[in-house]
């Protein structure tokens, strides 16, 4: 049974799921040390953010094949070390969307209305009604920095409570930003106009301390900024700064560049200037079984050898477009193989052309197969739907993809031309009824040939008694021939030949057919 280590605090309905197909170890608050030492055990680890997944640990693994992170950000899981291993990053994209809406619009009306002091005051014994005098958000602007999932629901309700919403998102159309209400906005203009900023982009190399010191000086003095995305994205020294000096006049935040945010951080001393909270964007008990059950309905997926509908680090695939692909997608690897090994040597491009109805749908998948059955040879059980594309793109070998919907020799059918260091080739195939694999053109040679996984291709000349004197050859090193075909372009021009074996080729006679006249070429695959 494989076994799956939870190291965050997950919601029961999760660990159930997953218990159906695997030994489920719940061990929260590992040092990291201890996760290095104990990670070789586990085939999947399912966290929240509180674990970091690092390059040591990732390296330390050895049957690892799933990440799950129950939540949005996997800015705490080292991504590319996974993916160069292999290894299936997923999360749950809108398992807790709401629930990190719905924090940042609390933190933006609590600090308006300096709920948390004024509780707090109240608690202490104090009834002091002047001290805690607020500001009211009705017809005020609010700048939502990243118009995704969240920062679309946060703006939709903030402009139900009658804020002007300006957005910036350089990766959002006007249209879309229309259909929210939102005025799409250079960066520069929405700080200086915000009464309110809310951040909800991720934190990447770019957003790292995007907003600092020279931010906060270009505000309205009276602005206030809330951050319930990431840590980092502010620079908190020019945070606290900014609150001390006055240049704004008040932040909400969830998240902090380390956390659990430091004792001595100088966020702890601006008093009544600044809301925290100790990341609970996505702390609602909703949210909480939300991406519980949306990640471990992965991790069992990907344990049952399904695929993930979530991979950050692969083309996600929903059921649906699965079942219609999954024939596709062991044809494309099947032609990769194929062509890599008729070209033996260094591959330097691969042109995918989908034809007929693969044309029409989702080809990213097809192409990472191809990729994979492609870099098979080289890599062997290294090369995953995961990995294939950086492996590729890491050997140099430039990738093409065209579509072509009205060929129609068959429903759908694909053709792989590789080109390489020791020539060039191409090979065509399609699937017979559902899911029957056939090889139909190998380098323009029409053919119709199942795959099998010993195989001796014969490029020759057409010409009486070839066929049979490789018939004898094959006999004499008590070789057994399943089946034959020959497919030619034009009478007695070139033509090739496909046999199925039922062993392995024995060593040297690859030489020997090469020396029978008329042959031009001999190939030995498995498939
Ligand atoms: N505090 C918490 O507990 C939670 C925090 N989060 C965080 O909230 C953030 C947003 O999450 P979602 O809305 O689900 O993600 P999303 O992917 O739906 O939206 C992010 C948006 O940011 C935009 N964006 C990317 N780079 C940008 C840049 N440099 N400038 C402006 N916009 C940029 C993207 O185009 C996208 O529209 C993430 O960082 C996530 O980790 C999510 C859930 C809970
Ligand atoms: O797991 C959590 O509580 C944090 C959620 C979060 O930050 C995210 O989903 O990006």
């Amino acid at each position: 049974m494989p076994k799956v280590l939870v190291s965050d605090p997950i919601d029961k309905t999760g660990i159930d799921i997953i218990s159906q197909v695997a030994q489920v170890d719940v061990k929260t608050g590992l040092p990291a040390e201890e996760l290095v030492k104990i990670i070789p055990e586990y085939d999947a680890l399912m966290i929240r953010s509180g674990t970091k997944v690092t390059k040591e640990i990732i390296e330390a693994a050895t049957q690892l094949k799933i990440i799950g992170r129950a939540g949005v950000g996997v800015d705490n899981v080292d991504v590319t070390a996974a993916t160069r291993k292999g290894i299936v990053v997923v999360n749950s994209p809108e398992g807790n969307t709401i629930a990190a809406a719905e924090h940042a619009l609390a933190m933006m009306l609590s600090m308006s209305r300096h709920v948390a002091e004024a509780n707090q005051s109240v608690v202490s014994g104090k009834w002091d009604r002047k001290k805690f005098i607020g500001v009211e958000v009705y017809k005020k602007t609010l700048g939502v920095v990243g118009l995704g999932k969240i920062g679309s629901h946060v703006a939709k309700v903030a402009k139900a409570m009658g804020m002007k919403i300006l957005a910036y998102d350089p990766f959002i159309s006007k249209e879309r930003a229309d259909q929210l209400g939102c005025n799409l906005v250079d960066m520069d203009l929405l700080v200086q106009e915000s009464d309110y900023i809310t951040l909800h982009i991720p934190k990447t190399d770019e957003t790292y301390h995007s907003i600092n010191a020279e931010t906060f000086a270009k505000m309205k003095p009276t602005a206030r900024i809330i951050n319930c995305a990431r840590g980092g994205i502010i620079d908190e020294v020019a945070l606290a700064e900014a609150l001390k000096e006055g240049k704004i006049a008040g932040a909400a935040i969830d998240v902090y560049e380390n956390e659990p945010l430091e004792a001595e951080s100088p966020l702890r001393e601006l008093g009544q200037k600044i809301v925290m909270t100790p990341h609970l964007g996505a702390s609602t008990a909703e949210a909480q079984v939300n991406v519980a059950i949306d990640v471990a309905e992965q991790i069992r997926d990907v344990l049952l050898g399904l695929p993930a509908r979530s991979a950050v680090n692969i083309p996600g695939m929903y059921p649906d477009t699965l079942e219609k692909l999954k024939p596709y997608l062991l044809l494309a690897e099947t032609l990769g193989n194929l062509v890599s090994q008729l070209a033996g040597g260094r591959i330097d491009f691969l042109n995918v052309r989908l034809q007929g109805d693969l044309a029409t749908g989702d080809s990213k998948p097809v192409v990472v197969a191809a990729l994979k059955g492609l870099l098979s040879q080289a890599l062997r059980e290294r090369v995953n739907y995961v990995n294939a594309s950086i492996e590729a793109k890491e050997r140099g070998i430039r990738v093409v993809e065209t579509k072509d919907a009205s060929v129609r020799d068959y429903t759908g059918s694909l053709e792989l031309e590789a080109k390489g260091s020791l020539g060039d080739h191409i090979v065509r195939g399609a699937l017979l009824g559902e899911d029957e694999i056939r090889i139909t053109n190998i380098d323009g040679f029409p053919i119709n040939v199942p795959p099998s996984p010993y195989m001796l291709l014969t490029l020759h000349r057409d010409m009486p008694g070839i066929i049979g004197k490789i018939g004898s050859l094959l006999g004499s090193f008590n070789v057994n021939i399943a089946s034959m075909q020959v497919g030619r372009k034009i009478v007695r021009g070139d033509a090739v030949m496909v046999l199925s074996i039922d062993d392995l080729l024995p060593e040297g006679i690859l030489t020997e057919i090469l020396k029978e006249p008329g042959i031009r070429d001999a190939y030995t695959v498995a498939l």
